[in-house]
C-alpha cells in the first residue's frame, strides 16, 4: 500500500520550493558538527564558522541593554513594584515599560493582541517612521509581524491567484522571495543587479524583463526591492529609488521595498532613504502607489533575529483591498508580543536627554563600527585572494564575491556532479569549517558571472587560523590543486 505521506503526494509548490540559506551545505556542515563532538580532532578544524545566515548574536553580539531592560520589565510587571528595581533597571526602561504596558490589554504580554499588532505599539512605530521620513505615517497602516518573513508570504498570498500571476524579483535575490513565491504558485520574474555597476539596478533592465514576462502572457503584479540589497550589499542612489519609483506608478506594479537593513550602512557617500520618503517627496499621495515596506527587528545594530518581530507598512492600497490583508493576518491571530515590543523600541530607541541614550548610543556606534571594520576586512581579503574579486560592501551584512575557478575545478564539480560555486563551497567547508552559500542559492547563473559565494561579515576575523581569510586561502590553494 502507498504510504499515506509520501514525497510524491505531497503538494508540488512544497516541493518546488528551495531555500539555499539553509541549504545542502548548512546540511552537510551540521554534519561535520556532530563529527567534530562525537570524533575530536578528526577535522582539520576545531568547530564550524557559519557564516550563511546574518545571525549576530549566534557570534557573540550583544543585544541592546535599554532593549532588553525594557523587555525583562513588560514580561514581568510586578518588578515595576519592587524598590530594588531602581537600582537594577534604567528610569527611562522603567517608564518605557509602564507606557507599554498601559497600552496593552490587561497589561499582559501573555494575551493574544490585535491582529495587527498592539495599537499602541503601533502608534510608537508610526511616531518613528514619520521622524526617520519627514513624512506622517498611520498606525492602521502597520501589520506588526513575526519578522519580516512572515509579511513576505501574506503579500505573495494576497497578490498570487496562479502562475500566471508574476513578481519581479533582483538577481542575486534574498531566497526567502523565489521559495514564497514557489510556495504560492506564481512566478519569478528575474531583473539581473549588475555586478560591473556595484549590482547597479537599471529601470531600462527592469523594463525588457517586465515586457518579456508579459508577452509570454504573465501579468507582473509587483516589483520587490531590497535596500540595503542581500546578498549583493548594495545602497540604491536617491535618484534611482526616483527611477524605480516612476516605473512602478508607470506599469502598475506594487512596490515591494525590503528595507531590513535600513541602519546596516557602512559607506559614507550612501545614504538609506525609505520607499516611502522617496514616494511622498515625489509628491505622490495615498491613493497613488501600492507601496509595501518592510522592517524587522533581526538586522541593524539590534541583530534580534530569534524574538521574532519586525512590521510592514502599506500605503496605496483600496479599504476593501487592506480589508482582505487585515483577514489573512486575523487567521494567524497575533504576533507574538515580545516581538512587537521590540518592534516598536526600535522604531522609537532612546532619544538625547534620555537616561539610558549614552549607553545606547555607545552600543549602537559599537556594534555599526564593528560590522563596517569587518564588511570592509573581508572585502579587502577576497580582493587580495588570487582569482577572488570583491565589490564594496556598502551595506546590509554580507560580501558576495566572485571567483574564477581553474577549468579542472570545473571540470571535477561536473564529474561530482555539482554545481562549482557549491563544489567550491563544500571543499572549502571540509578544509576549513567555514559556511558559506553559493551563489547559484541566489539565482546566479553561470552566464551571468563567475562563480560566487556569500557569507556574512559577522565572523570576528581573529578567529582561530583554521578560520578566516587563511583558512580560505588554504582552501582556494586545495581546490587550485586541482590543476595539477
Ligand atoms: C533581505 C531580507 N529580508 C527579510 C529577511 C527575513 O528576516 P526576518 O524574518 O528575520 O525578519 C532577511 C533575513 N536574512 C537572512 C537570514 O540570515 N541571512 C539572511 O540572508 C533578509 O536578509
Amino acid at each position: 500500500m502507498a504510504a499515506v505521506v509520501a514525497v510524491e503526494n505531497l503538494n508540488p509548490k512544497v516541493l518546488k520550493c528551495e531555500y539555499a540559506v539553509r541549504g545542502e551545505i548548512v546540511i552537510h556542515a551540521q554534519r561535520l558538527q556532530q563529527q567534530l563532538q562525537t570524533q575530536p580532532g578528526s577535522l582539520p578544524f576545531e568547530d564550524i564558522l557559519y557564516c550563511n545566515i546574518g545571525n549576530p548574536q549566534s557570534l557573540g553580539q550583544q543585544p541592546v541593554t535599554f532593549f532588553r531592560e525594557v523587555l525583562a520589565l513588560c514580561d514581568h510587571p510586578s518588578l515595576l513594584e519592587k524598590e530594588e528595581t531602581k537600582s537594577l533597571f534604567s528610569a527611562d526602561a522603567i517608564s518605557r515599560a509602564k507606557q507599554i504596558l498601559a497600552a496593552i490589554p490587561g497589561r499582559a504580554t501573555g494575551a493574544y493582541s490585535h491582529s495587527q499588532g498592539i495599537k499602541g505599539l503601533r502608534d510608537a512605530i508610526a511616531a518613528g517612521i514619520a521622524e526617520r521620513d519627514g513624512f506622517p505615517a498611520n498606525a492602521d497602516d502597520i501589520f506588526i509581524t513575526d519578522g519580516a518573513s512572515p509579511g513576505v508570504h501574506m503579500m505573495m498570498q494576497l497578490l498570487i491567484r496562479d502562475e500566471k500571476d508574476g513578481i519581479l524579483c533582483p538577481i542575486p535575490q534574498y531566497p526567502l522571495y523565489s521559495a514564497s513565491i514557489a510556495l504560492h504558485g506564481g512566478t519569478l520574474v528575474p531583473y539581473y543587479l549588475d555586478e560591473s555597476t556595484g549590482w547597479g539596478l537599471k529601470t531600462s533592465d527592469l523594463k525588457k524583463q517586465l515586457d518579456e514576462a508579459r508577452s509570454q502572457g504573465i501579468d507582473v503584479r509587483a516589483l520587490v526591492v531590497i535596500n540595503p540589497g542581500n546578498p549583493t550589499g548594495q545602497v540604491l542612489a536617491e535618484e534611482n529609488q526616483y527611477d524605480i519609483v516612476k516605473f512602478c506608478e508607470s506599469e502598475g506594479l506594487v512596490l515591494l521595498a525590503d528595507e531590513v537593513y535600513q541602519e546596516n550602512v557602512y559607506v559614507d557617500d550612501k545614504k538609506f532613504n525609505s520607499f516611502k520618503k522617496i514616494v511622498r517627496a515625489m509628491g505622490y499621495g495615498e491613493d497613488d502607489l501600492p507601496l509595501v515596506s518592510f522592517q524587522s527587528v533581526s538586522k541593524g545594530y539590534y541583530g534580534e533575529c530569534g524574538k521574532r518581530g519586525g512590521y510592514f507598512e502599506i500605503t496605496g492600497f483600496s479599504a476593501p483591498v487592506r480589508e482582505q490583508v487585515y483577514k489573512i493576518a486575523s487567521v494567524n491571530l497575533c504576533s507574538n508580543i515580545t516581538g512587537q515590543i521590540l518592534a516598536s523600541l526600535v522604531m522609537n530607541p532612546p532619544k538625547p536627554g534620555d537616561e539610558s541614550y549614552a549607553a545606547y548610543k555607545a552600543e549602537k556606534d559599537g556594534i555599526v563600527e564593528s560590522l563596517k571594520r569587518r564588511a570592509k576586512s573581508l572585502e579587502d581579503a577576497f580582493n587580495k585572494l588570487e582569482g577572488f574579486s570583491c565589490n564594496k560592501a556598502e551595506g546590509a551584512m554580507y560580501v558576495f564575491p566572485q571567483i574564477r575557478l581553474p577549468q579542472k575545478a570545473i571540470e571535477a564539480a561536473k564529474a561530482a556532479g555539482k554545481a562549482p560555486d557549491a563544489f567550491y563551497a563544500l571543499r572549502l567547508l571540509e578544509a576549513t569549517g567555514i559556511v558559506v552559500v553559493p551563489g547559484s542559492g541566489f539565482g546566479q547563473t553561470i552566464e551571468t558571472l563567475g562563480f560566487i559565494f556569500y557569507c556574512d561579515v559577522l565572523a570576528r576575523l581573529s578567529m582561530s587560523p583554521g578560520h578566516g581569510t587563511s583558512g580560505a586561502q588554504s582552501c582556494h590553494r586545495r581546490t587550485r590543486s586541482l590543476q595539477s
